[in-house]
C-alpha cells in the first residue's frame, strides 16, 4: 500500500493509494478516513508527512524533458493532462521544459542543468528522446569526475540520478519492457512511489572513438535498414515502421562479416531458459561485484557468415507489436546482452522467424538462428557488396520494387554495409567493438511491476470502523508503520 497524498478537510482525512489493475496498470485510488476530533486529524496529518518525508526513494524534485514530437505529438497533453496533476498531488515539484529540437535534452544536461537541485529527470517521449537523457546524464557524469568515454576499457562512474520514462513516442520500447505496459499514468506512479530499476548501458565505440551508448537493441542489417529507410519517412508517424518494416523484407538483403563475441558465465542463465526478468530478479542480483574483473568465461568465439540480421537485446525488447520481444528471457541489469544471429536463409524461413516474435513460438529454433548470452562483442563488415538473396534480374527487382520505391537511395543495392540500429538512432560507422556496463547507479524510476507490497483489504477495513482513532486503538506511530507498510 503506498499513500502518495495526503490531505484534510474538517474530521475527514483523505489518502490516495496506487492500486494495481490489469495488464501491468496502476491506478490511484482515494481513501477517506473520519476522525472524531480537528486536533485528532492534523495529528494524524502531520505524522503521515512526517513518515512519507522518511521515505527517501521518493522523488520531491524532478527536472522533466517533454518531446512535443515523439510518437502523435501528444507529449505535451499527456504530460499536463495525466502526469503533472498526479506530480502535484504527490508534492512533486516539477521543473519543465519543452524541447525546442533534437538533442536540445541531452546538450542541456550534459552542460547546463543544475543536477543537484534534483531527484531524477524525467523524459516524456520515447525510446530516442530516453536515449537522448541517457547520453547527457552519463556524458555529465563522466565530464564531471574526469573520466575519458571515448577510451573503451575506461571505467565508467554511474550516475546519481534516475531517470523516468512517460511513454510518448511511437514504439516505447524501453518503457514497455520495464515496466510492462505503455500507460502514462502506470508509468508516473512508479516514479512517484520511487520505483527503482537498475539497467544495464552499453559502450558502443569504433576503435577508440565513442559513438553511443545503448540500453535496448543493436541491431544490424534487418533492424538497421528498417531504421534507415523510416528516418526518411518521420513525417508519416508511427506508421512508418510498418511501411519501411514491408520494404526491407522484401528487399531481403544479407550482409558479411565477422562477429566475435566473449560468452558470459554460465549462471548467467541463457537466453533459451525461459526465465522472465522481474523486479527483484535472482540473476540480475547475483551480478558480480564491480571489483571482480574480468567478466565473461574468458574465451572469445568468432563467426564469420553471411547474415541477414545481427541483433544485441540488452532487454526482451518487448513492444505491444511483439510481447515477448526480440530476446524474452534478455535480463534488465545483469550486464549482458543476447547476441542474435540470424544467417542468410529464404525469405520464407525469414518470415517465419519474424512471425514468432508475435507469438508463443520459440523464435530461435530455427537452424539459420542462433543466440548467445555475452558480455562483450566486435563486428567487423566484409568489404563486399550486399546482394540480393533472391537473385532478381534487374527486371524483377523493378517489378518487385517500383511501386514502394519513389527514390534511389531508398532501394540502393550497391550499398556494401548495413547500418548498425542503436536504440533508434543510426550509427555511423559498421565497424564496432560493444561493451557491457553494469552500473550499480540506477537509470530507470520504472520498475517491472512487481515489488511493492499492499494489503488494500486491511487499510479499507480500518476506513471503515468509526473506532478507529479511539483510544484503544494502538498508539499512532504503531498503527502508521503498518498503513505505510
Ligand atoms: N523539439 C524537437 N524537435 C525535433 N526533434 C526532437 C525534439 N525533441 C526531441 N527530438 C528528437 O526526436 C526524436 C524522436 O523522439 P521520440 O523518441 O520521443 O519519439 P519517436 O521516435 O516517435 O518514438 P520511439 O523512439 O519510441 O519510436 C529523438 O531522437 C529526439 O532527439
Amino acid at each position: 500500500m503506498c499513500y502518495i497524498l495526503s490531505h484534510s478537510r474538517s474530521l475527514s482525512l483523505s489518502f490516495s493509494y496506487v492500486r494495481r489493475t490489469r495488464q501491468h496498470r496502476w491506478r490511484c485510488c482515494d481513501i477517506t478516513f473520519h476522525c472524531s476530533s480537528q486536533a485528532l486529524s492534523q495529528q494524524w496529518i502531520q505524522a503521515i508527512n512526517e513518515q512519507l518525508s522518511l521515505l527517501s526513494d521518493r522523488p520531491k524534485s524532478l527536472l522533466v524533458y517533454i518531446n512535443p514530437y515523439g510518437g502523435k505529438r501528444r507529449g505535451k497533453r499527456i504530460y499536463e493532462q495525466k502526469v503533472a496533476p498526479l506530480f502535484h498531488r504527490a508534492s512533486i515539484l516539477a521543473d519543465v521544459i519543452v524541447t525546442e529540437r533534437a538533442n536540445h535534452a541531452r546538450d542541456h544536461l550534459k552542460t547546463e542543468a543544475n543536477l543537484e537541485k534534483y531527484d531524477g529527470v524525467v523524459c516524456v517521449g520515447g525510446d530516442g528522446m530516453f536515449s537522448e537523457i541517457l547520453h547527457g546524464l552519463v556524458t555529465r557524469t563522466q565530464t564531471d569526475h574526469g573520466v575519458d568515454q571515448s577510451q573503451p576499457d575506461a571505467d565508467l562512474v554511474p550516475c546519481s540520478l534516475r531517470i523516468g520514462i512517460i511513454p510518448a513516442g511511437s514504439t516505447d520500447c524501453v518503457c514497455f519492457a520495464s515496466v510492462g505496459t505503455n500507460d502514462p499514468v502506470t508509468s508516473a506512479l512508479h516514479i512517484i512511489v520511487g520505483d527503482c530499476q537498475p539497467m544495464d548501458v552499453c559502450s558502443v565505440h569504433n576503435s577508440n572513438t565513442f559513438l553511443r551508448y545503448s540500453v535496448s537493441l543493436l541491431g544490424y542489417g534487418f533492424y538497421g535498414d528498417v531504421l534507415t529507410d523510416s528516418e526518411r519517412k518521420r513525417w508519416m508517424g508511427p506508421a512508418r515502421y510498418d511501411l519501411s518494416g514491408a520494404k526491407t523484407f522484401l528487399t531481403h538483403k544479407y550482409y558479411e562479416g565477422t562477429v566475435s563475441f566473449l560468452p558470459a558465465e554460465d549462471n548467467v542463465g541463457n537466453p533459451r531458459d525461459k526465465l522472465q526478468c522481474r523486479s527483484g530478479c535472482c540473476i540480475c542480483q547475483y551480478k558480480p561485484q564491480l571489483d571482480e574483473k574480468p567478466y565473461g568465461s574468458g574465451r572469445w568465439c568468432v563467426i564469420r557468415d553471411k547474415f541477414i540480421a545481427i541483433n544485441a537485446a540488452s532487454m526482451s525488447c518487448a513492444c505491444p507489436r511483439s510481447p515477448k520481444g526480440l530476446s524474452p528471457s534478455a535480463h534488465l541489469a545483469d550486464g549482458t546482452t543476447d547476441l542474435i544471429l540470424v544467417r542468410k536463409c529464404s525469405r520464407l524461413d525469414f518470415f517465419r522467424h519474424l512471425l514468432r516474435h508475435t507469438n508463443k513460438d520459440d523464435q530461435f529454433d530455427h537452424s539459420f538462428v542462433e543466440v548467445h548470452r555475452v558480455r562483450k562483442f566486435r563486428f567487423h563488415p566484409k568489404q563486399q557488396e550486399a546482394v540480393s538473396l533472391e537473385d532478381l534480374s534487374e527486371t524483377n527487382k523493378k517489378m518487385a520494387f517500383s511501386p514502394i520505391c519513389s527514390t534511389p537511395p531508398a532501394c540502393n543495392y550497391s550499398s556494401t554495409h548495413s547500418s548498425w540500429n542503436c536504440d533508434g538512432e543510426i550509427l555511423p560507422h559498421a565497424a564496432i567493438q560493444v561493451r557491457y556496463l553494469i552500473m550499480t547507479g540506477p537509470f530507470k524510476l520504472l520498475p517491472s511491476g512487481s515489488c511493492l507490497r499492499r494489503n488494500p483489504r486491511r487499510v479499507e477495513s480500518g476506513a471503515r470502523r468509526s473506532s478507529f482513532f479511539s483510544s484503544d486503538s494502538p498508539t499512532l506511530q504503531t498503527e502508521l508503520k503498518k498503513l505505510l507498510g
